[in-house]
């Protein structure tokens, strides 16, 4: 179970104060992001419009879970009290917002509003590209590096939004943005096709295979094709893959001959090149240079963001660059949670000094490194809520 076992306390062993909660259910995970007031305020926590004449300081908090889990959500949302018993109104999105609308109201009494899911992916992503430093980050080649974002020159941009299936959306500016194309062929082909093809039982377990794995085991290779020589008049080295897992049919092997890792390596590279290249071929009928990759999918996963960046240089000759997000999975949630601002709370603003995220549950943490943390654990950023 991917989330917080129990709710965070101020340091004194009194439970933080949350005063928003916001949910992205989605057909593999639910996101939620919350906001816990520091202890050190004067609010009435049960006041959930929150009423201030100048910044709220907080954190923001991050958790998720399998959306076949879904009961363990609930569970969590009741045992923390993520929300007051006045609270009887969430902003959720995601399809499952609408699925899953009938359970939270049986089983915890709260109507979910539903928000837009494209809406709240841009603005999640924009919130964080303009809010939170060291946000943005090309990898390449090993390579990782932030990237500054300059807020008077972010626009327009391609968010690519690798969930269950892809969204591709090119972002005009806040609330100005168009769904240009997507593909079936995404996060949730990865873990339905490797669980299948591998018998692993968690999304983990078969990440992990794959960085064991050798897709030249079975991708057929452009040398396979041309005795190990290279295809130079259509610039395709010998070692470019010619065909995805096309070894498999040259020989009588069957599925059980192959290692899964083999198979999860090929599987991965399959999927993230693909993206990769409908992704810049959608930048490039749109005259895009910047790709933002979202969602759950990436992981922070080295190979997996190679493989996309080293698809979008090559495709587009180094014109065009991809780029990743420490935030990637809760674009959405952070929209929906952005979204109290706009109807119920009167022009709450999350200020731009929102810093590097720290680790929830010890934000003196010596160790902690923001360029290699896997963002798939708990996590808070410090932040302050203003009303304009
Ligand atoms: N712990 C995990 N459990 C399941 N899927 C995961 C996990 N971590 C990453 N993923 C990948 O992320 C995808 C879901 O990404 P997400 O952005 O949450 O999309 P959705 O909104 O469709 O759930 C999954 O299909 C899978 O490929
Ligand atoms: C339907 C969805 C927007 C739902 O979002 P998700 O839960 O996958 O994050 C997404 O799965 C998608 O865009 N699928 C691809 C549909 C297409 O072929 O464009």
């Amino acid at each position: 179970m991917d989330c917080l076992r129990e709710i965070e306390t101020d340091g004194n062993s009194n439970p933080i104060q949350i005063s928003r909660l916001a949910l992205d259910i989605g057909g593999s995970l639910i996101k939620l992001v919350y906001f816990s007031r520091d202890s050190g305020d004067h609010e009435d926590p049960l006041n959930d419009s929150v009423r201030i004449s100048n910044g709220v300081n907080g954190r923001l908090h991050f958790a998720k879970f399998e959306t076949t889990n879904i009961n363990d959500c609930l569970q969590f949302i009741s045992a923390n009290k993520l929300f007051f018993g006045v609270t009887i109104h969430l902003k959720a999105t995601g399809g499952g917002a609408y699925k899953f609308s009938d359970l939270f109201k049986e089983k915890l009494g709260i109507s979910l509003e539903k928000e837009d899911e494209m809406d709240c992916l841009v603005t999640g992503a924009n919130f964080l590209l303009k809010a939170v430093n060291h946000e943005a980050f090309t990898y390449l080649n090993g390579q990782k590096e932030f990237v500054q974002i300059d807020h008077n020159d972010l626009y327009p941009y391609l968010l690519v939004n690798i969930g269950s299936g892809v969204s591709m959306i090119k972002v005009d500016g806040d609330g100005k943005f168009e769904r240009v194309s997507g593909t079936s062929v995404g996060g949730g082909t990865f873990w339905g096709l490797g669980k299948l093809l591998t018998k692993c039982q968690s999304f983990d377990e078969l990440l992990e295979l794959s960085q064991r794995g050798n897709n030249r085991v079975l991708d057929m290779l452009v040398g396979d094709i041309y005795g190990g020589m290279d295809y130079s008049k259509i610039g395709l080295s010998s070692t470019a893959i010619a065909s995805s897992f096309g070894r498999a049919i040259s020989n009588s092997n069957e599925l059980h001959d192959y290692k899964p890792e083999d198979v999860s390596r090929s599987l991965l590279r399959m999927i993230s090149n693909n993206i990769g290249q409908i992704s810049y071929l959608n930048a490039l009928q749109f005259g895009l240079k910047r790709i933002f990759f979202g969602g759950f999918f990436t992981r922070g996963h080295s190979y997996t963001m190679d493989t996309i960046s080293v698809a979008v240089h090559f495709w587009s000759k180094g014109e065009a660059k991809a780029m990743f997000l420490r935030h990637e999975g809760f674009l959405g949630a952070l929209g929906a949670f952005m979204s109290y601002e706009r109807h119920s709370l009167g022009d709450l603003m999350v200020n731009q000094s929102v810093q590097i995220p720290v680790d929830a549950s010890s934000s003196t943490d010596t160790n902690y490194n923001p360029l290699e943390r896997d963002l798939n654990e708990t996590e808070s950023m410090q932040c302050s809520v203003y009303q304009a």
